[in-house]
């Protein structure tokens, strides 16, 4: 009998590769924060001896939910600014209390508030952009998440940092200081292309290569966005990025909402990954990204939340079932996207935009255990046909159960194992009367 740290028994697992197989009565056996292996439950009670045992019945375990994008310190200005279209928001709204209040620490405890709200709803890896990268690194940690963080690059100063040289170079520290971290990555975080010169683009693509690292970038989010390129520059965006060599399998376009046939065939053909961020693109009235023609294409989808200020949630099941019918409906197809295949995006696809595709996304041998197991035991779920369906279709975050990153047990039984849930909201309220007293 071999001995491990922790075996996970099931109703339904779900290990999303290979695509579309649900595992029934089978368990997951864990050592050194690791999936062993994943056996049928007799095998797992002979051939294993656990340290720690769970029981799931009656729920479903999934990989770790992946977030491609989002903004995570910007909880602290949830609700400051809705209803409005995204220029007006950032230029009239969200810039002004950022350039007021943004600092180490409203990172620190934004991105902690963040994570909370995160791992409670099954998201147990996020791709952050936003100030003080390290700020939100050590939130990250301090809340046992797994976080691929955004170096950022914009060309306006900032508390943060005062041209692109400053920010790529305090981003390079922050990393550097970090590097030792399993829990970390980094990415390049050029913020757009209407804050971004062409000077501020190359420095990040020559450090792409140098370092390897993905590069994170919102684009195409709005028509106001690819007109103004026109005016400025004489082409789209896409076009411009293109010319500067920066379409490759690094780069992760976020939104890619307003999208003509020819710039659909360019990221399929550069091997571009897409961050599809279905609620704040509604709420900020960008549009709908045409999720089953990037799908139809091949190109790798990952699902964001995008930051809790234009959400307003930070609520990866609930981008899901988004994401799904409002491609039906766009599509005019009911079949544009099946339930499984954002599943795959909110799991495999986020990890593989974002190079991790080997350590984390789906419940395989060898990758870190980053689980969720949802709870199908209540009566609005019953009954369950099909668990990938109720996955999509059915469940809320308040099913999510347990949560694990790297076999570390964060969430049981609903509740936050290891934050205070009353000291977060207390936080939270400090900074909402600074912001707005
Ligand atoms: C330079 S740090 C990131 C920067 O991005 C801003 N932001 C938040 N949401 C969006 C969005 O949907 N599109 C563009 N920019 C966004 C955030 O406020 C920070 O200033
Ligand atoms: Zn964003």
């Amino acid at each position: 009998m071999e001995v491990v740290d922790l075996l996970i028994e099931a109703r339904w697992i779900v290990p999303v590769d290979p695509a579309g197989v649900v595992l029934e009565s089978h368990a997951v056996v864990i050592n050194d924060g690791r999936i062993v292996a994943v056996v049928p439950q007799s095998e797992a009670a002979s051939c294993f001896s656990a340290r720690s045992h769970k029981r799931l019945e009656q729920h479903v375990l999934i990989p770790g939910l992946v977030n491609l994008h989002t903004h995570a310190a910007m909880t602290l200005l949830r609700g400051l600014a809705d209803d409005l279209p995204l220029m007006e928001w950032l230029q009239r709204h969200v810039w002004p209390a950022e350039a007021q209040h943004v600092s180490e620490q409203f990172v620190y405890d934004g991105t902690l508030l963040a994570c909370a709200e995160m791992l409670r709803g099954g998201i147990t890896c996020f791709n952050d952009m936003y100030f003080f990268p390290g700020a939100a690194a050590d939130a990250a940690l301090a809340s046992g998440m797994r976080a691929a963080i955004g170096l950022i690059t914009v060309d306006f100063p900032s508390s943060y940092a005062t041209d692109a040289d400053d920010y790529l170079a305090k981003g390079l520290a922050a990393r550097d200081q970090r590097l030792e971290e399993p829990l970390l990555s980094f990415c390049l975080a050029p913020h757009a292309p209407y804050t971004v010169g062409d000077g501020g683009f190359s420095r990040v693509l020559t450090l792409a290569e140098q370092v390897e690292l993905p590069i994170h970038v919102h684009l195409h989010e709005t028509i106001q966005e690819i007109e103004e390129s026109v005016q400025r520059f004489g082409i789209r965006p896409i076009e411009r990025l293109r010319r500067l060599g920066m379409l490759s399998p690094a780069l992760i376009a976020v939104h890619a909402v307003h999208l003509d046939a020819h710039e659909i065939e360019l990221l399929a053909q550069q091997g571009c990954s897409i961050a599809h961020c279905p609620s704040s693109n509604l709420k900020l009235a960008s549009g709908i990204a045409p999720l089953a023609e990037l799908a139809a294409k091949g190109i790798n989808i990952g699902l964001g939340t995008d930051g809790a200020a234009s959400n307003n949630r930070l609520d990866l099941l609930q981008e899901m079932r988004l994401a799904a019918l409002l491609a039906k409906a766009q599509s005019g197809r009911a079949d544009a996207i099946k339930a499984h295949q954002v599943l795959h995006m909110a799991t495999l696809g986020g990890a593989r935009a974002l190079g991790l595709e080997a350590r984390i996304g789906s419940i395989t041998p060898g990758k870190a255990a980053d689980l969720c197991a949802v709870a199908l035991d209540e009566f609005a779920l019953a009954p369950c046909y099909e668990p990938v369906s109720h996955l999509t279709y059915a469940v809320a975050r308040e099913h999510v159960s347990a949560v694990w990153v790297a076999g570390r047990m964060l969430v049981e039984n609903g509740q936050l194992i290891e934050s205070n849930e009353t000291g977060l909201i207390k936080l939270a309220l400090l900074w909402q009367n600074k912001i707005r007293p």
